[in-house]
């Protein structure tokens, strides 16, 4: 089997569970390198480097500056250094592969990704939105914020993460598998004019058709596209280690469809594997899942 895109691959961990409110997600990357990550993209050709972890420190008061952000400075820091890191990789032409920790760190990857490819596009995969701001956030949670942030809407401190000037394009953005959105948050998505595909139109149209007008999205006028996965897109019968599980998400293979159609589109340039929370798992069973995933984006079904 041959890989379908860059051959050499750099696996950046985040171990962060500040921006979630469950704890556990730090211990993410552990569970997906012991679930095999490294063995099993090895053994479909690619050059795996392991450039190890980012690892947050639990701070002793959890707000910053008067706000309702929780962990705002170590998140901040935190993603700082992993833009530095993802942007690093891709200088030294490795394909970054970004192991969660929490949602949050999406705003390091893009922020990354970001200073290499100014008209990225992005596929999300999630039960939510990630789109609130500091305004609009029921929680204070910043993993429900990093969509928001990557479009440079929310507290600067974390907009000003890679350069305010770099920054996502609305009309390049999808979502895949929405079926919990706050009510703030779609507001902004419907002004914006986000496409989202809830669980409704992948029922209604079925994945194939979803995937083929989400690519379409992700790659007009853009020069790569990053994908997004979070693991509690997907229903919570296969994904008990995730802290935040919505029911009636999707299925085994539509997950696994949706990233082999990527896969084949070959211009997929990053990728992040996010919310794996070992803590509360049942025999590693969500990183375990989460490494077939990514087989399955890295072209491991191709033959
Ligand atoms: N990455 C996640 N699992 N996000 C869950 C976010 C939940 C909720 N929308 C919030 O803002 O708190
Ligand atoms: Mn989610
Ligand atoms: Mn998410």
């Amino acid at each position: 089997m041959k890989p379908s895109i860059n051959s050499k691959l750099a696996i950046i961990g985040v171990a962060i569970d500040l921006g979630a409110g469950t704890p556990g997600v730090s211990l993410g990357p552990a569970a997906i390198r012991f679930a095999g990550v490294t063995e099993r993209l090895s053994n479909i050709g690619y050059q795996v480097e392991d450039m190890g972890d980012i690892v947050a420190i639990k701070p002793v008061s959890p707000h910053t500056d008067g706000t309702n952000l929780k962990n705002l400075d170590e998140v901040a820091r935190v993603n700082n250094l992993l833009c530095e890191k993802v942007s690093t990789a891709m200088s030294a032409n490795l394909f970054p592969l970004v192991l969660g920790g929490d949602h949050s760190i999406a705003i390091g990857t893009i922020a990354g990704v970001l200073q290499h490819k100014s008209n990225l596009g992005v596929i999300w995969f999630d039960a939510h939105g990630d789109i609130n701001t500091d305004e609009t956030s029921p929680s204070g949670n910043i993993h429900g914020m990093p969509v928001a942030v990557s479009l440079g809407l929310g507290h600067d401190r974390l907009t000003s993460i890679g350069g305010t000037d770099k920054k996502l394009n609305t009309k390049n953005i999808v979502f895949i598998g929405c079926r919990d959105l706050d009510a703030g948050e779609r507001k902004i998505l419907k002004e914006l004019g986000i496409t989202v595909f809830t669980m409704h139109e992948i029922d209604r149209l079925g994945m194939t058709e979803v995937m083929t007008r989400a690519i379409e999205i992700a790659s007009n006028g853009t020069d790569g596209i990053h994908v997004s996965f979070d693991l509690d897109s997907m229903d919570p019968v296969f994904v008990q280690g995730t802290g935040t599980r919505v029911p009636g998400g999707l299925t085994y293979r539509e997950s696994h469809l949706a990233l082999e159609m990527i896969a084949q589109t070959e211009k997929v340039v990053s990728a992040e594997f996010v919310e794996v929370n070992p803590i509360i798992d049942h025999k590693n069973e969500t990183a375990k899942t989460a490494v077939a995933l990514i087989g399955s984006l890295m072209g491991e079904w191709l033959i």
